[in-house]
């Protein structure tokens, strides 16, 4: 039988590398037992034999290539009870973990939402005993959910679903209805054939009030017959752009009864005679789409790191024209127009990773305190969730694309992975929060937090230096903390330019809400830029701190990559900067000056130009489904990258 001969170029790339790949390898998995643990589980998956397609999944039929789907997830998570029975350090709910191991198969699994939704629902909202209930039962997959929320008419608006769930005292049981079409449950993954419990959301109905949404826990199918249970009507919901085996469904109820004691209760409840208690917050209810806005963060950088490993190696191997008469066709690679669409989906693929784990780091932070009874994080966290998991999971999918436009025609291969990857993360800019809405959420807290800056009041971390620009201008001079100070002073230069945009409209007759609607792209703007500056500022920041206890080669290409992606999006938004007014390059003073305004003077910040020396990468080691981008350094023709 042949062996696969390895690519003569990509061997050549690969002794070409300056730095210690198995070095990397850790920092990627955050430490030598990540990479242990990673490798571990690799090892169990890689040698199932059941794992490996023989037909391409495109030629098997809807049915076909569900149940290949359910019979890998069935194995995928044999393998990681097995290995987390055997290893109780390796954290399988750490989400990170959980999506890898399952993302080892192609085919998205129908059981991601029980992992990624039902069992963290049961982890955050239900009470000591009703996890003592359900929580080992969900763990060992005994009972298979997902996460019924959005529905025909509602995905975004809450407040809006129409699904009830009415208490009858008599019964001590709550009666769950759909009263319209537009009130069937419609998009849940695993409910089409899968799930036979779901964490249900509905208008919750006591003594003919209503007390807002509310989860409940709900069994929806037989556990012997896993056929639907009378007053159920479930499906699936048909073909869609990617996603095709997440088995995602419809739900509708009927009068459907569940006892008192299947509402979560770990925030609010409902006592057996009916009365409300309310919890510490109604945001609480939120919690399970900020824990997977947290998460989506972290794995848009996987998928993207995914589709910039299958680019950057094959534009190593592939060669194509002839710039000079007469002489091998060169790899692609050295065109810079190549190294320019790929090099940046590599610094992404690292900005995201090292900034969702920040987000994950404060995320736990905020839960521990939220056990405290400590809200006072939330609304910096859910401002933060949802701005980092708009434009994370926007770049993911636009660099994915880029990256298989980068591959020509073989990059529209199904062999290429690149049409399942683009599939996967073009869901996400959708799903866990619209991506306009998201950034309209984060909007709402940098207006409250411009109102408190304009009164000098204290502000939370991540917005703490608009009182600073909004006082005193800094000095800027052409470094990569000052190219932070940059992106701080558009950002608040944005954020001032949707403010006034609000007081201009209501000054010219518009309410708040129509006022804001009028302003709205500005408010969009304002949260782009204010997440492109926490971007920006956590990956040098975490490329600074990392850097000093790893070798010095290391250190230098990781250095390049953050530089290349600060210098990658001031180009990108160089007029947001060209509002950024200058005096004479010695001592650069920002001050931001909206278009509207008559003192504009667009003088740019001249001699922005970055010379990305010896950039970057090369050839590529892909070992299966990990991050180990094995980089060759390869000294690049000194490319500037262009004044602004
Ligand atoms: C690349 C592969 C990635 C793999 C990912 C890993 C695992 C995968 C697992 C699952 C993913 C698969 C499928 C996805 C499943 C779903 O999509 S579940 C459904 C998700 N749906 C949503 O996200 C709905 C989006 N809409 C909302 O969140 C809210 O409606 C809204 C937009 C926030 C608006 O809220 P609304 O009720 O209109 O009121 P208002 O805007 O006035 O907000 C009220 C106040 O509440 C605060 N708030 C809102 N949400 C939260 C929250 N989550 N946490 C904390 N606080 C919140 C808001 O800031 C307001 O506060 P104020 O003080 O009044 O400003
Ligand atoms: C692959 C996939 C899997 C999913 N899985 C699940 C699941 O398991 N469980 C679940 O409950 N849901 C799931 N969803 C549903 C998902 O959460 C919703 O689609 C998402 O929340 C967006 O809501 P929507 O579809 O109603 O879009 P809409 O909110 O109707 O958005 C449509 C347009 O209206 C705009 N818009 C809406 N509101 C505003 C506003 N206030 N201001 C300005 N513009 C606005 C949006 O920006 C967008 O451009 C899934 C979706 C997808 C695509």
């Amino acid at each position: 039988m042949a062996v696969n001969k390895v690519n003569e170029d990509l061997l050549r790339e690969r002794a070409r590398y300056t730095f210690n790949i198995e070095e990397l390898t850790n920092f990627i998995d955050g430490g030598e037992e990540g990479t242990r643990n990673r490798r571990e589980v690799e090892d169990m998956v890689i040698h199932v034999k059941e794992l490996h397609d023989e037909v391409p999944e495109d030629y098997l039929s809807h049915k076909e290539r569900y149940e290949n789907a359910v019979k890998k997830g069935c194995i995928l998570i044999d393998l990681l009870k097995e290995h987390v029975l055997r290893h109780s350090s390796f954290d399988a709910y750490k989400p990170s973990n959980m999506y890898r191991v399952l993302s080892m198969a192609k085919e998205v699994s129908p059981v991601l939402l029980h992992m990624g939704m039902f069992v963290p629902t049961i982890f955050g909202q239900a009470s000591a005993e009703q996890q003592e209930e359900w929580l080992h039962k969900a763990l060992m997959l005994e009972i298979i959910g997902t996460y019924a929320q959005t529905e025909l008419g509602h995905g975004t608006f809450l407040r809006g679903l129409e699904t009830t769930a009415t208490y009858d005292p008599s019964t001590e049981e709550f009666v769950l209805h759909s009263p319209t079409l537009t009130s069937y449950k419609w998009w849940p993954g695993g409910l089409g054939q899968t799930a036979n419990h779901c964490i249900v959301v509905a208008q919750l109905y006591s003594r003919e009030k209503c007390y807002g949404v509310h989860a409940f826990l709900v069994q929806i199918r037989d556990s012997e017959t896993h056929m639907p249970l009378p007053g159920i009507k479930v499906g699936d919901i048909g073909p869609k752009l990617g996603f095709q085996t997440a088995n995602n469904g419809f739900l509708g109820f009927d009068h459907f009864r569940i006892p008192r004691k299947n509402m979560l209760m770990r925030n609010a409840q409902v006592l057996k005679d009916g009365r409300y208690v309310k919890s510490k917050s109604d945001k609480l209810t939120y919690g399970t789409m900020m824990l997977v806005r947290v998460m989506i963060v972290s794995d848009a950088a996987y998928e993207l790191s995914r589709a910039a490993t299958i680019a950057a190696r094959y534009s190593a191997v592939r060669r194509q024209s002839m710039p000079r008469p007469g002489q091998p066709e060169p790899q692609i690679l050295d065109y810079v127009t190549q190294q320019h669409k790929v090099f940046i989906a590599i610094a992404t693929s690292h900005a995201l990773r090292l900034t969702g784990g920040w987000l994950w780091d404060a995320y736990s932070s905020l839960t521990h305190d939220l056990d405290q009874g400590n809200l006072d994080q939330l609304p910096e966290l859910h401002a933060l969730a949802c701005c980092l998991k708009a434009i994370s999971s926007r770049d993911s999918n636009s660099l994915v694309e880029q990256c298989r436009m980068s591959c020509g025609g073989h990059g529209y291969m199904s062999s290429s992975n690149f049409p399942t990857i683009y599939g996967a993360t073009a869901a996400t800019v959708t799903y866990e929060g619209e991506y306009t809405v998201m950034l309209l959420q984060t909007a709402r807290y940098l207006m409250k937090a411009w109102k408190e800056a304009l009164g000098g009041i204290v502000l939370t971390p991540t917005v703490a230096y608009m009182v600073t620009y909004n006082k005193a201008k800094p000095a800027w001079v052409n470094t990569p903390e000052a190219i932070i100070q940059g992106f701080h002073a558009v950002a608040v230069g944005k954020v001032k330019e949707a403010a006034d945009g609000i007081e201009y409209h209501q000054n010219s007759g518009k309410d708040y809400e129509d006022a804001w609607n009028a302003a709205s792209v500005m408010l969009v703007k304002a949260s782009e830029c204010y997440c492109r500056a926490i971007i920006c500022e956590t990956f040098w920041k975490e490329i600074q701190k990392h850097s000093r206890s790893m070798s010095r080669n290391l250190a230098v290409v990781l250095q390049q990559l953050s530089e290349l992606y600060l210098s990658y999006w001031v180009l990108e938004r160089s007029g947001d900067f060209f509002q950024v007014r200058t005096v004479p390059l010695t001592r650069t003073k920002f001050e931001f000056v909206s278009f509207a305004s008559p003192k504009c003077h667009c003088q740019m910040c001249t001699g922005f130009v970055a010379h990305i020396t010896s950039v970057v990468v090369l050839a590529v080691q892909v070992s299966i489904q990990n991050l180990t981008l094995t980089f060759c350094t390869r000294k690049r023709n000194e490319f500037d990258i262009g004044s602004c």
